[in-house]
């Protein structure tokens, strides 16, 4: 499923102030490529994230999942459409901690049109385990039970487990464990390449951004301000503040020069593991 933006803008009004914290975003996210949308803090990526997904409701433009509009407050029980899932940056957050795994991913289940029989929801239910990584014995415990990258992988069993068209990940690994973060997007990423998803993947790591992402969009001040195949972006950056991103990158200080060497050691390692 394709995602189109075109022309959005949302205001946060308080009391007498208001803020604009997406300014005319027009943005292209193809059918069956991960996007990534980078951009420094406060520049809007989590309010993008959120309209994408009809929490948060946008004051002008169209947001169009393969031409049509996305169909907020369906009702009471499916609050959202099912179709386009998020991810958020702390899993604990979306995980209800008095249900086990199984019971969370299972609730997800039940909404697919074919999920009839408790047999075959019970093996949805494995499968969805194996698929992110984890166990088929995992779906008895509690999330509290879980480090917070297997955590990461149950919330991503769970969104899948609704058969979702779009994932949003808005930092799905940055409160995670270094060691773990490549673990977790390459369960992203081999999602993307199985069943051929549409993933809006948000994340300040551009080294992440240029490994998995094929496109990019680049925002600041809540507006995009480049977009386009994640090479062509940062081989030839159009935009001052793209260059400035990607300058920031390049450290020159020999200290921070090993940490992020150190650190692309793990992207290598996840590189060569696919
Ligand atoms: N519910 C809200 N009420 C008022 N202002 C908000 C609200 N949510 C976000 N904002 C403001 O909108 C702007 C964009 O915030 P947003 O969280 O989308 O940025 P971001 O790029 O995701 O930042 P970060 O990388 O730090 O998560 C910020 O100035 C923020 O303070």
């Amino acid at each position: 499923m394709s995602v189109h933006v075109t022309g959005v803008t949302k205001r946060f009004r308080s009391g007498s102030r208001s803020h604009l914290a997406l300014d005319d975003v027009t943005l292209v996210m193809p059918h069956g490529e991960i996007t990534g949308i980078v951009g420094e803090s406060g520049s809007g990526k989590s309010t993008l994230a959120r309209c994408l997904v009809g929490i948060e409701q946008i004051d002008a433009g169209r947001i169009d999942y393969d031409g049509s509009p996305l169909q907020p407050f369906l009702s009471r029980r499916h609050r959202y459409d099912a179709r386009v899932q998020l991810i958020f940056q702390n899993p604990m957050s979306s995980l209800n901690p008095r249900m086990t795994a199984g019971q969370l991913i299972e609730e997800g289940v039940r909404r697919v049109p074919r999920a009839r029989s408790a047999d075959w929801r019970r093996s949805r239910v494995s499968e969805l385990l194996e698929m992110v990584g984890l166990d088929a014995t995992d779906a008895k415990r509690y999330p509290h039970s879980f480090s917070g990258g297997q955590r990461q992988r149950i919330a991503i069993a769970r969104a899948m487990s609704v058969e979702p068209e779009v994932l949003i990940c808005d930092e799905p690994v940055s409160a995670l464990d270094v060691s773990v973060q490549a673990q977790v997007l390459n369960v992203l990423r081999d999602l993307q390449r199985q069943s051929g998803i549409t993933i809006v993947l948000i994340s300040h790591d551009l080294a992440v951004v240029r490994h998995l992402c094929s496109r990019v969009a680049v925002m600041f001040g809540g507006r995009v301000v480049e977009q386009g195949p994640t090479e062509a972006v940062f081989d030839s950056p159009v935009h001052d503040y793209t260059r400035s991103l990607l300058d920031a990158v390049a450290v020159p200080d020999p200290r921070r020069e090993r940490a992020k060497l150190a650190e692309f050691g793990e992207y290598r390692e996840f590189r060569q593991s696919g």
